[in-house]
């Protein structure tokens, strides 16, 4: 049974310095969805994404993970996020291979700490972005995109059900969007579910099954690809 969807929002309202950036979205992404939400600038894509995964609270409507409140969702192993800007710039100097790990955390426990299959998934992770040579670099010493592969590569170490991604090719040069999309696609066969924010789908056009267009914190229009839901 997995008619639990991912994700339900009903209504969802979010306020940012006493200004409604979101303004009543409802949006129900299904297991096996591959969903792209687009848009302009501004147009409230992020604060969605958030919202959805509990990192904004809602003024207004309800939003559920697999059927609980963010706030009550513990199974954060199901879910992969790569957010839009990079959480490492001034932090503690954490090596590429660090980095990816912490993808693995929500599935480790005190008794548990790290095992093969964790560093087995890290390595796939790594070679999966292209970045299996640079696992001792310190990360906030690479470039903008790299270590935008690098978030990409905490995701999949974690292998979520789920991968909320965050305009995660920005910066990233063509071949690697073309090798993220390959990998997308190669876990979207596995019936993963993917919601992606996006300018342009560029390369993960073939992957989408749903499109979203936001504007003014509303959507405005959805289209659904019938011929790629296969
Ligand atoms: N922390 C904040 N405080 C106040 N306003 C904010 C905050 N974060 C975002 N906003 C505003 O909320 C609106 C929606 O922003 P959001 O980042 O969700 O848009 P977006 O569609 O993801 O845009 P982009 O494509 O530029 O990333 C924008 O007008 C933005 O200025």
């Amino acid at each position: 049974m997995n008619d639990v969807p991912p994700f339900a929002m009903t209504g969802g309202r979010v306020r940012l310095d006493g200004r409604e950036v979101l303004r009543g979205v409802d949006l129900r992404v299904g297991a096996g969805d591959r969903v792209a939400l687009l848009g302009p600038n501004g147009a409230g894509k992020s604060t969605l994404v958030k919202a959805l995964l509990g990192l904004l609270p809602l003024s207004e409507g309800r939003t559920e993970i697999y059927g609980a409140p963010p706030s009550r969702f513990r199974d954060w192993k199901r879910v992969g996020y790569v957010p839009q800007r990079l959480p490492m710039g001034g932090g503690v100097p954490a090596t590429v291979r660090e980095v990816v790990a912490s993808g693995r955390v929500a599935r480790q426990s005190r008794w548990r700490p790290s095992s093969a299959a964790d560093r087995a998934a890290v390595d796939r992770a790594l070679e999966a972005v292209g970045l299996a040579d640079r696992a001792r670099d310190s990360a906030h010493l690479l470039s903008g995109g790299q270590q935008q592969r690098v978030l990409i590569a905490r995701a999949l170490a974690g292998e979520p059900e789920v991968f909320v991604m965050d305009e995660p090719t920005a910066g990233v040069d063509a071949a690697s969007q073309a090798a993220l999309a390959a990998t997308l696609g190669s876990l979207a066969a596995q019936g993963r579910t993917v919601v992606l924010v996006a300018h342009g789908l560029g390369p993960m056009e073939d992957l989408i099954t749903r499109t979203i267009h936001l504007d003014h914190g509303r959507i405005l229009r959805e289209e659904t690809a019938m011929r790629k839901s296969a």
